[in-house]
């Protein structure tokens, strides 16, 4: 695997526009999140413009967190043109599981070729299909990464995609090859649009590294090692937010090698 630090500093030469489709909640996180790795975000959701950005971007996130069907229609508009362009994109399945409205956009959009599907694990859960009997409420996962393993490299196959299923371990999957990546903290589950932003963040680093897993393992490294950073002086989960932005801001590549916990 090639070294994280030389993604955060690919990142921060390169800084590639990431073109984010993402919902309402979790807009300013992810593009603040963006900014301060390095990346430069545009969030564009009109479908009068999104061809233009998509064509203008270096990468693609499509969330489905507070869904219209207009939203939904957009997407796979702008999904479509990423395959043309062969620009990879993230689905980002907010909440899949929980309707039958986003069971069906999460299909739809996962049927699209995403380079990676990022997720928890009641997500993944639902969206591989194999959450018979276990109800998803909402956007938080009710089950530890590791219920979600063979599932996410059911989906990974399945789709033809890297599956990234986070949580206590973040697991990365082709469906071939596995990494587990050992970085963050609890309180991080605390915030809301913490998963949304990383998947922007995934989004950055699949626009700097070629390999699609490799660069998900590295995104996940990366804002783990920031979350334990800004936990060390967080009071709490407002102060834990910012301090995130600022440690990804301020993160040296020594600092990243030495507390990046990736096996595999
Ligand atoms: N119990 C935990 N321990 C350490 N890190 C966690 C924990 N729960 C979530 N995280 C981290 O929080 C970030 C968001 O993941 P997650 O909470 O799974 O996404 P979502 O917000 O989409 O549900 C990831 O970096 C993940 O590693
Ligand atoms: C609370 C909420 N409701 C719809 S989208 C959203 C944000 C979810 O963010 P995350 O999945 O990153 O916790
Ligand atoms: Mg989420």
């Amino acid at each position: 695997m090639a070294d994280v630090g030389g993604t955060l500093a690919a990142l921060r030469e390169q800084a590639p526009l990431v073109h984010s489709i993402t919902n309402l909640v979790g807009m300013d996180l992810s593009a603040n999140v963006l900014l301060a790795a390095g990346a430069s975000p545009l969030m564009a959701h009109a479908p009068e413009e999104v061809d233009e950005v998509v064509a203008a971007a270096d990468a693609l996130v499509v969330n489905i967190g507070t869904l219209t069907s207009e939203a939904v229609d957009v997407m796979a508009q702008a999904a479509v043109k990423a395959g043309e362009l062969g620009m990879p994109w993230v689905l980002d399945p907010v909440g899949v599981g929980a309707t039958v409205f986003r069971n069906d956009a999460a299909s739809r959009l996962a049927e699209l070729e995403p380079a990676v599907i990022r997720a928890n694990a009641s997500e993944v859960l639902a969206l591989a299909g194999v959450a018979a009997g276990r109800a998803v409420r909402g956007v938080d996962t009710s089950v530890d990464s590791l219920e979600a393993l063979d599932a996410a490299g059911e989906l990974a196959a399945r789709c033809g995609t890297t599956v990234a299923v986070t949580g206590s371990i973040d697991y990365v999957t082709d469906g071939r090859r596995l990494f587990a990546v050992a970085n963050g903290v609890p309180m991080m589950a605390r915030v809301t649009a913490m998963g949304c932003a990383l998947s922007g963040l995934v989004a950055a680093c699949l626009a700097v590294c070629a390999d699609a897993t490799e660069a998900t393992t590295h995104a996940l490294a990366i804002y783990g090692v920031a979350g334990e950073c800004a936990a060390v002086d967080a009071e709490g989960p407002g102060s834990l937010r910012w301090r995130l932005l600022d440690a990804l801001d301020s993160m040296d590549k020594d600092t990243l090698q030495r507390m990046a916990s990736i096996d595999g």
